[in-house]
């Protein structure tokens, strides 16, 4: 692995500096650092320097949907998206309900080279909600996994919840909810709105997210354990997890990017790939969870990078498959929302987008603060820069971003992975990393 030696970066946002790492480690940080022996030169002129960030949550679909995605494809796009981490969740076939099969992922992540995979674990056997998954298999594994979810389908029965959450205490594992009462949603097709009316579309009540928060409030108040909620999207599951905090309950909470920009009208256009779960809301559910972001009750956003072959989303509304990508974009939906119009500074981003999800996920040595003796992980990215998405600049196997045909600020010019360089000058550096 060569040395490298970073000058001109704005960590955080700050001033100009340089960064020394060597044998993938960070050395050195400040004006006066030196280049190490042999090092590569990289001039961040212009360029914010955060630490590598890190996604809680990922949908990679291998093994069995490789047509929409693959392990390495998805971190290929999650490099170009300046992440070194993500957890890949469970919903693939067959599940990742059992320490083979996240062996199997966490290995073809390795293999890949491009970001630390680090599996999810299913909650249930075969996500059916009925009987516990081999949860302590997985957390002993050689995966190490921390964070347990049946993401895609809702932990419904209250008693499985409770023992799911009692079970992952004695290893300091995480139950991640996604909050979403079938009953309630049965046939639901957008948010349950006016709009939802006029549209003719089966609506899906903010309720059946909230109902079910409030619940697993309770059961982790109740357990002693630590809940995480997926994808919160409404003003009402804000004020839930914020009275939650404000009592001591350990949770953690999680925003799309998506959720952060669009709302329910984008539903007009009748396009699926602004069919998602859980839909996208009114203008002011995007109000309170950008508000909760601010100030700390939503912890982290996480990207839900959920791809979808063509054929699913090239369809009528009604059959399309809920879900969009978003790994390569959502660093400047964060910038665009939340950094641009002032409510977020470049610590912020750090903490939301890296250092909070790498702790909600014990993960080690990723969302570190760049400083000596930190793991050399790190993504420089020049602010100003607007880009244009279109369907053929994707790095993922799948096109079903819901951004394309927009521009976006912010761009990824280097990521490095553990002292590796996965992205150099914007490009993504196949094979460099192996
Ligand atoms: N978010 C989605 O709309 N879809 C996800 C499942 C999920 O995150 O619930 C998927 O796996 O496609
Ligand atoms: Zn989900
Ligand atoms: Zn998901």
């Amino acid at each position: 692995m060569t040395n490298l030696f970073i000058t001109n970066a704005r960590v955080l946002g700050q001033d100009p500096t340089s960064i020394a790492i060597e044998n993938g480690t960070i050395t050195a940080v400040g004006p006066d650092a030196t280049a190490p022996a042999g090092a590569r030169v990289i001039d961040a002129n212009g360029l914010i320097a955060l630490p590598g960030l890190v996604d809680l949550h990922t949908h990679l679909r291998e093994p069995g949907q490789e047509d929409a995605e693959t392990v390495e494809s998805g971190t290929r796009a999650a490099a170009a998206g300046g992440y070194t981490c993500v957890h890949a969740m469970a919903n693939t076939n067959p599940v990742a309900d059992n320490a083979s099969v996240v062996e199997q992922v966490a290995h073809l992540g390795a293999k890949a080279g491009w970001v630390e995979v680090r599996p999810v674990g299913a909650v249930s056997e075969n996500l059916e909600g009925k009987h516990l998954s081999a949860m302590g298999a997985m957390a002993q594994s050689q995966a190490h996994v921390r964070v347990f979810s049946d993401d895609g389908k809702c932990v419904w029965d209250p008693v499985l919840m409770r023992r799911a959450l009692e079970y992952v205490r004695s290893f300091d594992g995480v139950v991640a909810q996604h909050a979403q009462d079938p009953r309630l949603t049965d046939g639901a097709q957008m948010n349950e709105s006016p709009l939802s009316g006029r549209l003719g579309l089966a609506g899906w009540p903010a309720v059946a997210e909230e109902s079910i928060i409030a619940r697993d409030l309770q059961l982790a108040q109740h357990v002693g354990s630590r809940l995480h909620v997926c994808h919160l999207s409404t003003a009402g599951s804000v004020d839930l997890v914020r009275w939650a905090k404000k009592r001591g309950i350990n949770v953690t909470a999680e925003v799309t990017p998506h959720h952060l920009y669009f709302t329910e009208d984008q539903a007009t256009s009748y396009d699926p790939r602004f069919k998602v779960n859980p839909p996208l809301r009114r203008r002011e559910d995007v109000e309170a969870v950008r508000e909760g972001l601010v100030d700390g009750t939503i912890d982290i956003v996480a990207t839900d990078h959920a791809p979808h072959p063509l054929e699913s989303k090239d369809c009528e509304w009604q059959v399309g498959a809920f879900g969009m990508t978003g790994l390569e974009t959502a660093l400047s939906v964060v910038i665009e929302t939340m950094v641009t119009p002032g409510k977020m500074c470049w610590a912020d981003v750090a903490r939301v987008m890296s250092s909070a999800p790498a702790r909600i996920g014990r993960v080690a040595g990723q969302g570190q603060p760049i400083e000596a003796g930190s793991v050399a992980n790190l993504t420089l990215i020049d602010p100003e820069t607007r880009r244009d998405i279109t369907l053929d600049n994707q790095v993922s196997a799948s096109t079903n971003t819901p951004w394309v045909g927009r521009s976006l600020p912010g761009s990824v010019e280097w990521t490095i992975y553990a002292g590796r360089v996965t992205v150099a000058e914007g490009e993504l550096q196949q094979g460099d990393h192996e």
